[in-house]
């Protein structure tokens, strides 16, 4: 594209990007329940914007909350009149994404790859860079990946699952998904440095030749791809899906709340604004219902595992309901040896449990649902950081954030092989 084209679109993109001039991100932390009903108040405040990185959970776990400049002075003051702590966490958000915005462009000007190795796994990159990375996999290992199209996002884009398998009909599987929220965008990087990794340690990695000998690997690394288009053209923090809501001003339904498990519970909004919106019934997006009818129709999937970001945690249903999941005690001590294994390369500290006992109540999540759905080995992983950049995650932290969590992620891939239900 030369000359005024050029010059056309490259205003536009200037003039369509949301920019976030002095947004600060809080980090709040609730003493007692009055300070958290207090808290909730303030989310309910919507004249203020406020986008909670950190849903409200319970006394003394962090709330963190993207707070818009016209909005800081009135939350600060309310905070403070109510002897609620908070630190700023975020001294200026824009700051930050034009730092990453830098780094972006000057990876942008590199050669393209010709292939998966020269492919650069330390940056971030576009949904279309992306696509052809998925494509050269396929193209450089036909025995052992192929590409599968589950579905189509709404603004039809195809929804790619990269399927690993060395033969066999229907064998057990491990159903991983990447970017479901689409700006948590270290996990479509990690998503991408797995693929890679699965086709280099193959029959060089004794056990995941033997978990690729039993078993196939299902990867969809671009989970939410229309929102994740969205976060590059539009708005850098956005995380649900770009279905328009009838009725209301406000788009998208959040992927991770539309499940039928628990749907329309507390722990997810009816309001079309909220970021944690519910959708109008259970399975209504279909970057949702894609993935519900693939797990169906496949019926021998026997862990699924979700990859958010952030706050280093790993856990494990229910996030609806405080009833304990009926294999709680060999979740968990699989858990705890996931993390004690990710924790081994860097010391990166994760905690782990059921997702309402460690996080906060969250209902209409896709790994209550395949726990329901029979499939034992669910979990969700938050990857780093725990707030110094939240979703920004400087570039250069993708490749070691991947390989710590590749370690649990074959624990949880050999645990599930060596323990057949
Ligand atoms: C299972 C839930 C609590 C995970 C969480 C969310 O969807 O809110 C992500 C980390 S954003
Ligand atoms: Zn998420």
């Amino acid at each position: 594209m030369r000359g005024p084209t050029a010059l056309a679109a490259l205003f536009l993109a200037v003039v369509a990007k949301e920019t976030f001039e002095r947004h600060q991100v809080l980090r709040i932390i609730p003493k007692d329940d009055v300070q958290l009903s207090l808290i909730k108040e303030l989310e309910d405040m919507i004249h203020f914007e406020l986008d909670f990185w950190r849903e409200l959970s319970g006394v003394n776990t962090p709330v963190d909350v993207r707070v818009p400049f016209h909005s800081l002075q009135s939350v600060k003051i309310y905070l403070e009149t109510q002897g609620i702590e908070y630190s700023v966490m975020i001294e200026d958000l824009q700051m930050m994404l034009d730092e990453e915005q830098k780094e972006m462009m000057s990876a942008a000007h590199a050669p393209k790859p010709r292939n998966t190795d020269s492919f650069d796994y330390a940056n971030y990159h576009t949904i279309s860079e992306i696509y052809s990375f998925q494509d050269m996999l396929v193209a450089e290992n036909p025995n052992l990946v192929s590409k599968t199209v589950i579905g189509q996002s709404f603004e039809g884009r195809p929804l790619n699952v990269l399927k690993f398998s060395t033969g066999g009909t229907n064998r057990p599987a491990i159903w991983i998904d990447t970017g479901i929220h689409s700006r948590e965008w270290v996990t479509q990087a990690s998503g991408t440095w797995f693929a890679k990794k699965i086709v280099t340690d193959h029959r060089r990695d004794p056990s995941l030749t033997a978990i690729l000998d039993n078993m196939d690997i299902f990867l969809e690394t671009v989970t939410n791809p229309d929102g994740y288009s969205y976060t590059h053209s539009t708005n850098r923090l956005w995380r649900k899906t770009r279905k328009p809501n009838p009725g209301s001003r406000c788009v998208g339904v959040d992927p991770n709340r539309n499940w039928d498990a628990g749907f329309g519970g507390p722990g997810a909004s009816n309001d079309p604004c909220s970021q944690i919106y519910r959708g109008p019934r259970a399975e209504s997006e279909s970057e949702v219902k894609s993935i519900v009818d693939f797990v169906k129709s496949h019926g021998n999937i026997k862990a699924f595992i979700s990859i958010h970001s952030y706050s280093q945690l790993l856990l494990y249903p229910y996030g609806y309901t405080r009833t304990p999941v009926r294999d709680r005690p060999e979740l968990d001590r699989l858990a705890r040896k996931a993390t004690t294994d990710l924790a081994s390369l860097y010391g990166t500290r994760y905690t782990f449990g059921s997702i309402i006992n460690t996080i906060y109540q969250a209902s209409g999540g896709s790994i209550d649902w395949a726990y329901n759905q029979g499939i034992k080995f669910s979990y969700t992983f938050e990857l780093r950081d725990t707030g110094r950049f939240g979703f920004m995650l400087p570039a250069n932290q993708i490749i070691p954030t991947a390989q710590e969590t590749w370690l649990a992620l074959m624990t949880i891939m050999d645990y599930t092989l060596k323990n057949p239900y």
